[in-house]
């Protein structure tokens, strides 16, 4: 059954907000099959997602690197190696070149391209910055598995130590993601001389 969450706080008002991954039409009937299970697993908890454990939040610090722009942080405790929020949004097979919300969720082989999509619609985890500039290294990271309906799904996911309270959750979007979108030279040089992405 779909979830009738409301948007949480914080959402904006010019996107749309979703409980459950939608797809897009360019999603060929098999591989909506194959992405949602097999048809003989149960499928009552398809679209179920956890209870919320994270928070949508507006950065106004000046130092941050996403200042003026939102970021995604911990309601509570969260345990190591716990899915802290699905990744929600349009599943799709076409190009999405221009979306800094778009993620690959499975590659077939034929070379076919699955991904999600967030940058039209999605739920929290479309807020998840990249832990450069913000903190030493990741605290999270993507991750797919199979929900227990058999769904084949993004997640955020926590690493091998917990999340405090009120900490800003951020994941490693990789280098080839910051060198595709050229970096600003400030940003390139910083980050080069901690490691964190080759200059280019
Ligand atoms: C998936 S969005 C993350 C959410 C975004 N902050 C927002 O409010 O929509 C990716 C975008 O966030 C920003 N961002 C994320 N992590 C960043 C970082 N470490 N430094 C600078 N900008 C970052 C960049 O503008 C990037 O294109």
């Amino acid at each position: 059954m779909p979830s009738d969450r409301a948007p949480p706080k914080g959402w904006p008002v010019t996107l749309q907000y979703l409980p459950a991954c939608v797809y897009h039409s360019s999603v060929p009937p098999a591989i909506r099959s194959f992405i949602d299970g097999a048809p003989s697993r149960p499928r009552g908890h398809l679209h179920t997602t956890p209870a919320r454990t994270c928070a949508i939040r507006a950065i106004s610090t000046p130092s941050h690197p996403a200042h003026g722009q939102r970021g995604l942080f911990a309601l509570g405790t969260i345990a190591a190696r716990t899915l802290i929020v699905e990744y929600v949004g349009e599943i799709h097979c076409d190009a999405r070149a221009e979306s800094d919300y778009d993620l690959s969720l499975h590659r077939l082989a034929d070379g076919t391209s699955v991904g999600v999509d967030a940058q039209r619609m999605g739920n929290e985890a479309r807020f998840v910055n990249d832990f450069r500039g913000i903190r030493a290294k990741p605290n999270a990271e993507f991750g797919e598995r199979r929900t227990a309906a058999g769904a084949l799904r993004m997640g955020v996911w926590s690493l091998s130590e917990r999340i405090k309270k009120g900490e800003e959750i951020v994941v490693s979007y990789g280098k080839a993601w910051w060198q595709t979108r050229g970096l600003s030279d400030a940003r390139a040089a910083a980050w080069a001389s901690e490691g964190l992405v080759g200059a280019r």
